[in-house]
């Protein structure tokens, strides 16, 4: 069959969630036919026939990007959203220097360590424009063989009258996303910010929880990072009746610096803000939090061995100082997916039923566990300060079809055959560390032990 019916059929099929994971080289085709996608699907001209696009990244190859294209969209024009400065900014814009489609935005990055991790394209068609949010670089390594997660948008019609208030959603999609690039306060996002207010984004039904670097007071301290998440589930979410009992789920690929205990930020704040439910949370149940990080033998016995963890940058320096975090940990499993050797570079996070059956959100982002990507708060709790740019989409039941919960699983064969169970990228339950055995990945240290999955050893550095 030619890519653009399997396309057509993926599509179709994934419905509602249109939640997918990237195709991943080497492991059986029955995992990588319907829920999943390459970049090559998304920019395929089965989603639509591109005028322009948009891509936001932290990491480019702009040469490999270009050609992922149909070569009858190569010489569109394409606007890169980055973060470079000095010297590596001038690096980036020689990539492009022959593609004279190619025009660059340098977003501010004035918090020092912000990055901009954010992950989204803007795709203009003829007939209307479709907005991805996902977790991969635009780098060849990142769509190879690793767990990456994709939300594509319905395709938005164009409006008769253009109107930045009208043809939103229920989510409010529209407003938050262009709220999202105004926050830039970039000239090259200009004509981006218009196309999008001409557009009838009323058929979105996610939640868009953004970050952008400052220090955010009032408001704004709400509409960013683990605050927006806060108030969103405050109205929108489970009752608390229901998930008080239950535990958060936090996946990752990164780990800021957490401070000197579980209190400083981990449960004190952020979890406070993932645990929030409509009726109000009682203080006295602070939830069970549960991590998904991958152990050192996870990458080893990875599709791509140790080189993985090339993508995994936990540093020692910083894990030797939150020992406390790591009891927190499970491996990564996803025999489901077909992926438990495909190492995660997706964020999820989700709030589980104990028996694993059920969800009451699930969210998925650039967003690593870090409070440059989630935000601190300062002050007394006036202000929110978040150094880093990211994006992530939150799927809630009261707006699929009105139900208070999702059922999920994350086993391929039972996905295939009903479209309203939510794809879960891992298995639930968690794997435990092995007591004794088990670390934590760590990118900056030797391992030489024991052959990876190539008969390499890995020594940084
Ligand atoms: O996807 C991203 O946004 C992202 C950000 N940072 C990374 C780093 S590092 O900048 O933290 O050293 C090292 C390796 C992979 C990274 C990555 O994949």
């Amino acid at each position: 069959t030619s890519r653009f019916h399997v396309v057509t059929k993926v599509y179709e099929l994934a419905q509602p969630f249109s939640f997918f994971l990237t195709k991943v080289a080497g492991i059986a085709d029955k995992y990588n036919s319907t829920l999943a996608l390459d970049i090559k699907d998304i920019l395929s001209a089965d989603m639509g026939n591109l005028v322009a696009s948009c891509q936001f990244n932290y990491m480019f190859d702009i040469p490999w990007l270009v050609q992922q294209y149909p070569k009858e969209f190569r010489s569109k024009p394409l606007l890169i959203v980055h973060g470079e400065q000095g010297p590596s900014k001038t690096t980036l814009e020689a990539e492009a220097i022959d593609y004279s489609n190619v025009r660059f935005c340098q977003a501010k990055l004035e918090m020092l360590f912000g990055t901009h991790h954010t992950k989204m394209m803007l795709l203009q068609y003829d007939t209307g424009m479709r907005v991805v949010i996902h977790t991969s670089n635009l780098i060849k390594q990142d769509w190879h063989q690793k767990t990456q997660g994709i939300w594509i948008s319905p395709l938005f019609p164009k409006m008769a009258k253009p109107s930045a208030t009208e043809g939103d959603s229920t989510t409010h999609f529209k407003r938050n996303l262009l709220e999202y690039l105004s926050a830039y306060k970039a000239y090259q996002l200009k004509d981006w910010i218009n196309n999008i207010s001409e557009h009838d984004m009323s058929t979105a039904r996610v939640v868009i929880i953004g970050s952008v670097p400052g220090r955010h007071t009032g408001d704004q301290m709400k509409s960013w990072g683990h605050m927006k998440l806060k108030r969103v589930l405050q109205q929108h979410g489970p009752s608390n009746g229901v998930v008080k009992n239950w535990p958060v789920i936090g996946q990752f690929s990164s780990i800021g610096s957490m401070g000197a205990n579980k209190e400083a930020w981990l449960c004190g704040e952020w979890l406070q803000s993932l645990s929030a439910a409509t009726g109000g949370t009682t203080l006295s149940s602070v939830p069970l939090l549960k991590l998904v990080f991958p152990t050192k033998d996870n990458v080893r016995c990875s599709l791509e061995g140790f080189p993985a963890g090339g993508s995994i940058p936990y540093s020692i320096n910083v894990a030797k100082k939150q020992m406390f975090l790591h009891d927190f940990f499970h491996q990564w499993r996803s025999e489901g997916q077909g992926r438990s050797r495909a190492m995660p570079h997706i964020k999820t996070y989700l709030r589980p039923s104990p028996d694993n059956q059920k969800t009451a959100w699930f969210l998925v982002t650039s967003a690593n566990l870090s409070k440059a990507a989630w935000g601190a708060l300062e002050k007394k709790g006036t202000q929110l300060m978040i150094r880093s740019y990211e994006i992530g989409v939150l799927f809630l039941p009261k707006f699929f079809g009105g139900k208070d919960l999702f059922d999920v699983s994350s086993n391929f064969e039972m996905l295939k055959s009903s479209t309203d169970v939510f794809p879960l990228p891992f298995d639930l339950p968690l794997t435990d560390y092995i007591k004794g055995k088990d670390r934590p990945w760590m990118w900056d240290i030797p391992y030489m032990d024991l052959p990876d999955t190539n008969g390499n050893i890995w020594c940084p550095g």
